[in-house]
């Protein structure tokens, strides 16, 4: 290993990330990027902290990068290789890979410029277009939203029902009365193990107006509460259009961490909104080590 692994740490819209550069996979190869690790650079207090990890690595250099991506994978230059804190591996994160594409261009690796038209990037769930927006923020085809069901999630010794939702991860979402920021999410919601063998990300969310505007809160798979969630966005946009009886329409989606817009088309979902990096270093290999 390099003596001193570079790392860079940030966040969209404050759910957040350890990021580590290793362009050619040799800094993190084989399994030294393991559960143990992640939690360790994931935990708040004795690590550097954050909802989860992203390596930003060549696909050329993740082993089941051909297996996740298929014929697309001569197409993927680049590969979000996410973890959530816990060390699981997820299909999608919508705010990581914002968070990916502003590292890679603030590294050298890209040049923002050529990447206004979108750079098809790997995930676990498949290829993702990402792009650079005039704004200074990001966009994200996240593809289809697609429904699988309907469950509950129970929480508060109260039951809330909603739609199941694959982003290439699953989710819940639930349409509520209750005021979300009522809501004590400190223990996890119970949920339907055989609607979602997988476990789920559940979003809670009052409708602010109707088909346009919503407020979320979530609980993560392998996380727990976070200030935001991109694919939780575009899922619970789409069950927020849906109870309107419309399947495409731009949602405003407020998150305790600030503000994403995702736009529901017929063929897909775009996400946009703002990634920031607030530190880069090095980490201590005692620290590694230990
Ligand atoms: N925060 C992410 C989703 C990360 C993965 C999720 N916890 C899962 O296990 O599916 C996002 O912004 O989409």
């Amino acid at each position: 290993m390099t003596a001193f692994p570079r790392v860079l740490q940030g966040h969209g819209t404050e759910n957040d990330f350890v990021v580590l550069p290793d362009p050619d996979g040799t800094v993190w190869a084989g399994d030294r990027l393991d559960a143990a690790t992640v939690r360790r650079l994931c935990e708040r207090r004795a690590g550097l902290g954050g909802d989860g990890v992203l390596r930003l690595v060549r696909s050329a250099h993740v082993p089941d990068a051909p297996q996740v991506l298929g014929e697309d994978l001569g197409r993927c230059e680049w590969f979000m290789d996410h973890r959530n804190a816990d060390g699981s591996y997820a299909e999608m994160c919508g705010n990581g890979i914002r968070l990916f594409l502003h590292a890679l261009i603030a590294e050298g690796l890209l040049d923002r410029a050529a990447c206004a038209e979108g750079v098809l990037v790997g995930t676990r769930g498949g290829p993702r277009r990402v792009g650079a927006a005039a704004d200074g923020g990001y966009w994200v085809d996240m593809g289809p939203a697609r429904e699988f069901g309907r469950g509950a999630a129970e929480l508060d010794g109260r039951s809330f029902p909603g739609l199941a939702v694959s982003m290439g991860n699953p989710h819940l979402a639930a349409l509520t009365d209750v005021d979300v920021g009522s809501l004590d999410l400190t223990t996890p919601p119970l949920f339907d193990a055989d609607l979602f063998p997988e476990g789920v990300n559940v979003e809670l969310v009052n409708v602010v107006e109707p088909g346009a505007h919503i407020r979320l809160r979530v609980f993560e798979r392998g996380v727990g509460e976070t200030r935001s969630c991109g694919t939780g966005a575009c899922a619970a946009a789409y069950t927020a259009l849906r109870s309107e009886g419309v399947t495409v329409g731009t949602v405003v989606v407020d998150v305790p961490g600030g503000r994403l817009s995702v736009q529901v088309t017929p063929g897909t979902t775009i996400l946009s909104g703002p990634a920031v990096l607030v530190s880069t270093g090095t980490l201590c290999p005692e620290w590694l080590a230990a």
